[in-house]
C-alpha cells in the first residue's frame, strides 16, 4: 500500500486512470477518444474550452472569417456578371456572433464525443505533481498509468515598452468593431491571413515584419505573388521593422514606433510573431520531463518523452504546428499504446499546407530552392494564368502554379499554388505527390475543362 500526499491511498501498480490527457485540443481529444475506444479508462483536463485552439480560436473561426471577408470581392465582381446589388453593407457584429455561435456548437459536439466514449472531462487546469500524479485546480489529486501532454501553444508577444496594449489572434475574434487602421506584426500564416480578412472588411492594414521575407517556408515565387497581390489590394508592408514602443494616447489610439520609421497612429495593434509551447507551471520538472530551448517537449518518433510513461503530441512538441498533424500524432499514440498494434510513428514528411490569404496559397513537398539544393537536377514547370472568373470580373489578379520534378526519375517532389480555391485543389494533388507519382502520370490524366485545376495536368 502507498499513501499519497492528500492522505488517500491506493494499491501499488493501480491507478485511477489508464490515461490522463492534459489539454482537450486537436491532439488531446483524438488521443483520448481513440484510447477509450481501445478500452482504456481515460480522463482529460481542459482549462479553457474543449476543442482547443483550432476549434475555439484558430482554424475554424478563422476560416469562417475568411469566407465572410471574401464576399467583399465577390459582391464587387458580381456586377461584371450582370448583378446589381443595392444597399450593400457589412455588419461585423452579426458575423462575429454567428461565428461564435457555431464555435459553441462545435465545442458541445467535441465534449459529447468524449462523453460518448466514457472519457471523464475535468473542466479545469491540470498540473503534474508527482510520479503518475496529476493535481487539478480544484485540489483533486488523481493518478494515471500514462500521461499525455497535449497543451498546445500560445501567441508569443515580443518584449517592448507598451506591449500590454497589443492584441493577438485570440482577441481578434472578439473585437467590438473593425478597426479603421490596424498594424499586424509578423509575416507568417496568421499575419497574412488576418491582413486579408481585415483588408476585405475595409481596414487600412499595415504588416510589420522583422525580416524582408513573408511566409519563409513557402516557394519564393508564390511568396512574391502574394506580396504583389496584397499590395495591389492596399495592404502596406514594412520590412526590417521591429517594435520600439507602443504608447496609448488619450483618445485610445496607439502611437507605434517601429525601427527605422516615424511614429504612426493605429487603432489596433495585433502581434502574430509565432507561438510558444504551453509548458509553464505544468510540473514537467517535478518528474524530469526534458524540454528544448523554446520550452518544447522533446519526444521520440512515437511521441514518447524521456520519462517512460509520459507522452506529448501537437504544438507543445513544436514539430509541425498544424491541426491534422496533431490529430495524427494523437491517433498514433493511442493506437500504439492502447490498441495492441506494433507502435507506429507519424510520417512528418510531405505534409500539405495552406495559407488562407486572399487569394490562398497551398503547397506540398519541396520548394524549388529546396529541390535544387537537395536533388541538384530538377525540372520546374510553371503556369501563370488569369482565372476565367477574374477575366470577366476585370480583376487583374493572376494565379501561379508550379510543379517541381526530380529530373533523375520524373517524380514530382513538390507542387505550389496561389489562386482561388488552391487549398481545395491541393488536397487531391497532395495524394499523388505523397504516393510518388511522376509528371508522366499527371500528363496521362485527362483534364476537366474548364477548371483552374486542369493546369496541373497541362504543364508544358
Ligand atoms: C489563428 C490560428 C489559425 C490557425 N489556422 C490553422 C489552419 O487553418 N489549419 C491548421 O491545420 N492549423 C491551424 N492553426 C494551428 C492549429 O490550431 C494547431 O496546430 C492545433 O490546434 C494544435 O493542436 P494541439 O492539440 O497541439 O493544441 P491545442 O488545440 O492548442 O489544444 C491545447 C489545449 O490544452 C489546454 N491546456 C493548456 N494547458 C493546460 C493545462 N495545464 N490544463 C488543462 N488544459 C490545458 C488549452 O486550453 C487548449 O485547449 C491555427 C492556429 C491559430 C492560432
Ligand atoms: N493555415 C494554417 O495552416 C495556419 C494558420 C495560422 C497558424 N498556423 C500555425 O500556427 C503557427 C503560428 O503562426 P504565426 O503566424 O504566429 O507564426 P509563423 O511562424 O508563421 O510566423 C511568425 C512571423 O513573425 C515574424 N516575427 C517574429 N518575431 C517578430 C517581431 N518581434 N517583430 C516582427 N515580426 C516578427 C517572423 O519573421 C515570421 O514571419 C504557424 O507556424 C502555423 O503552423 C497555421
Amino acid at each position: 500500500m502507498r499513501v499519497r500526499d492528500d492522505g488517500s491511498s491506493m494499491m501499488t501498480g493501480e491507478y485511477d486512470f489508464d490515461l490522463f490527457t492534459i489539454g482537450a485540443g486537436s491532439g488531446g481529444v483524438r488521443a483520448s477518444r481513440v484510447a477509450a475506444a481501445h478500452g482504456a479508462k481515460v480522463a482529460v483536463a481542459e482549462e479553457y474550452r474543449v476543442g482547443g485552439t483550432c476549434v475555439i480560436r484558430g482554424c475554424v473561426p478563422k476560416k469562417m472569417l475568411v469566407y465572410g471577408a471574401h464576399f467583399a470581392e465577390d459582391l464587387e465582381d458580381a456586377q461584371a456578371f450582370g448583378w446589381t446589388i443595392q444597399g450593400k453593407s457589412f455588419d461585423w457584429i452579426k458575423l462575429r456572433d454567428n461565428v461564435q455561435q457555431d464555435v459553441t456548437r462545435l465545442e458541445g459536439l467535441y465534449g459529447q464525443t468524449l462523453s460518448n466514449h466514457n472519457v471523464t472531462i475535468f473542466n479545469e487546469r491540470a498540473t503534474i505533481t508527482g510520479d503518475h500524479q496529476i493535481t487539478l485546480a480544484s485540489g483533486k489529486v488523481v493518478t494515471a498509468k500514462h500521461i499525455l501532454v497535449a497543451t498546445g501553444a500560445r501567441p508569443a508577444i515580443p518584449d517592448f515598452p507598451g506591449n500590454e496594449h497589443v492584441i493577438t489572434s485570440n482577441e481578434a475574434f472578439h473585437l467590438d468593431a473593425i478597426p479603421r487602421r490596424i498594424l499586424i506584426a509578423g509575416g507568417g500564416y496568421i499575419a497574412n491571413e488576418f491582413a486579408g480578412i481585415f483588408n476585405e472588411f475595409g481596414s487600412k492594414v499595415t504588416i510589420a515584419n522583422r525580416s524582408d521575407t513573408i511566409l519563409r517556408s513557402y516557394d519564393a515565387a508564390l511568396r512574391d505573388r502574394l506580396l504583389q497581390i496584397s499590395m495591389v489590394k492596399g495592404i502596406e508592408f514594412c520590412f526590417h521593422a521591429e517594435f520600439e514602443q507602443v504608447e496609448k494616447q488619450d483618445d485610445g489610439t496607439l502611437l507605434v514606433k517601429l525601427t527605422g520609421q516615424d511614429p504612426r497612429e493605429f487603432d489596433v495593434v495585433m502581434v502574430a510573431t509565432g507561438r510558444v509551447p504551453n509548458v509553464e507551471g505544468l510540473g514537467l520538472e517535478t518528474i524530469g520531463v526534458e524540454v528544448g530551448s523554446k520550452g518544447e517537449i522533446i519526444v521520440d518518433a512515437f511521441s514518447k518523452t524521456n520519462v517512460d510513461y509520459v507522452y506529448a503530441v501537437g504544438d507543445v512538441t513544436d514539430r509541425v504546428q498544424l491541426t491534422p498533424v496533431a490529430i495524427r500524432e494523437g491517433q498514433a499514440f493511442a493506437d500504439s499504446v492502447f490498441g495492441g498494434v506494433e507502435p507506429y510513428a507519424v510520417d512528418h514528411s510531405c505534409v500539405p499546407s495552406a495559407v488562407f490569404s486572399h487569394p490562398p496559397i497551398a503547397a506540398v513537398g519541396m520548394t524549388e530552392s529546396e529541390a535544387r539544393n537537395q536533388l541538384g537536377n530538377i525540372k520546374v514547370f510553371q503556369s501563370d494564368f488569369r482565372p476565367m472568373k477574374n477575366v470577366v470580373a476585370g480583376r487583374n489578379e493572376r494565379s501561379l502554379y508550379k510543379m517541381i520534378v526530380d529530373a533523375a526519375n520524373d517524380r514530382i517532389v513538390g507542387i505550389h499554388m496561389i489562386g482561388p480555391d488552391a487549398p481545395e485543389i491541393m488536397q487531391a494533388a497532395a495524394i499523388a505527390v505523397k504516393a510518388g507519382l511522376t509528371k508522366a502520370d499527371f500528363d496521362a490524366t485527362v483534364a476537366i475543362h474548364p477548371t483552374m485545376a486542369e493546369e496541373l495536368v497541362l504543364f508544358k
